[in-house]
């Protein structure tokens, strides 16, 4: 879907950004670029909507080289969603998500009808939030508008510069789980860049590791985790990798204990939950354990104890290096 041929693009006053990258996305994968701050994402990333040109080498979408593509046509196939979210202040969430169909030519009432549902799925009731202006919003709830404006035009690329960057941790974890959640529905093929391994692990299908502007390691995340491809992967990922899988395994239905007659939780997490969300709620239960619910009918589907974090974690136990 998106495949970068040996691209190299050298800015004019000398400085590399990224040597002879080669990879390829498929089409409907994620895939998170990571790496510490200057080693040529950005650079990666503004490169495939032509906001950058490269050096040399090339970009092929859908086998097409985007260089023999009208940059403008090229970013309606594209969509791009920056940490600044950029909504427009005078207009309302609804206004701000139908912006990029109306003027493609969709009529008023469609794209509106449609930017309705768009905020649904991103979490926003559009009753509440469709009036409001941007600035009556949190941070969060910035991020997501700018997430449901990206999906508008329905592009089937999205570029994703660290999309949830700008809110705390707590709700980057709920961002980053409601948009697996909708990545799973819309599928589209992401190039996500962010600074946070936690966050690229956990969202990316497969993770380019950067080291200077050069690709270290493009692998699963189980791959990087488990077995990192050169010394500077394993130092990027860190000593604390065991913390850090707590953040990208899930609580599973094998993992859980079965609820006492008339048990109801205190706190609960969904099945599917990190289990660093579903540790946080544990430790803040004085009953050490919790509900698990499934995420669709809200049934309790049983408990977690600290016992069922354990043998999770021993369940998805990385290959070793
Ligand atoms: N217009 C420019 N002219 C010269 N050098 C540039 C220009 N834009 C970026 N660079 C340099 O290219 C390198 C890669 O920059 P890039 O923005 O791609 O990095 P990044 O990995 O996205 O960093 P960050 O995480 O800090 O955003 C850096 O050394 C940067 O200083």
């Amino acid at each position: 879907m998106i495949r970068f041929e040996h691209v190299t693009k050298r800015y004019p006053d000398g400085t590399t950004a990224v040597e002879d990258l080669s990879f390829e996305v498929a089409e409907g994968e994620l895939v998170t670029l990571v790496g510490p701050s200057g080693c040529g994402k950005t650079t990666t990333m503004k490169m495939v909507n032509r906001l950058i040109e490269p050096t040399s080498g090339r970009i092929l979408l859908n086998g097409e080289d985007i260089a023999a593509a009208d940059p403008v046509e090229l970013r309606r196939r594209i969509g791009y969603v920056i940490q600044q979210v950029g909504l427009f202040p005078h207009k309302t969430v609804l206004e701000n998500t139908a912006t990029v169909p109306q003027l493609t030519g969709t009529p008023k009432a469609r794209a509106r009808a449609r930017a309705a549902e768009l905020l649904e799925l991103v979490g926003l009731d559009p009753a509440v939030f469709g009036g409001r202006y941007p600035e009556q919003l949190s941070g969060g709830q910035r991020q997501r508008v700018g997430v449901a404006r990206a999906l508008a035009a329905d592009p089937p690329v999205l570029l994703m510069d660290e999309p949830f960057g700008a809110v705390d941790p707590v709700v980057r974890e709920r961002l980053q789980n409601e948009f697996l959640t909708l990545q799973r529905t819309v599928r589209k093929t992401i190039l996500l860049v962010t600074h946070d391994l936690e966050e690229a692990v956990r969202l990316g299908d497969r993770i380019a590791v950067y080291g200077e502007g050069t690709i270290e390691q493009f692998a699963r995340p189980a791959a990087v985790l488990g077995a990192p491809a050169t010394d500077y992967v394993a130092s990027f990922v860190g000593a604390d990798r065991g913390l850090k899988r707590l953040a990208v395994t899930p609580v599973g239905e094998a993992d859980l204990a079965e609820a006492r007659d008339g048990e109801v939780p205190a706190g609960t997490v969904t099945l599917g939950a990190s289990l660093r969300e579903a540790l946080s709620a544990l430790l803040q239960e004085d009953a050490g354990r919790i509900g698990v619910t499934d995420p669709d009918s809200g049934a309790l589907v049983g408990v977690l104890t600290p016992e069922g974090v354990h043998r999770a974690l021993r369940r998805a136990e990385p290959p070793a290096a």
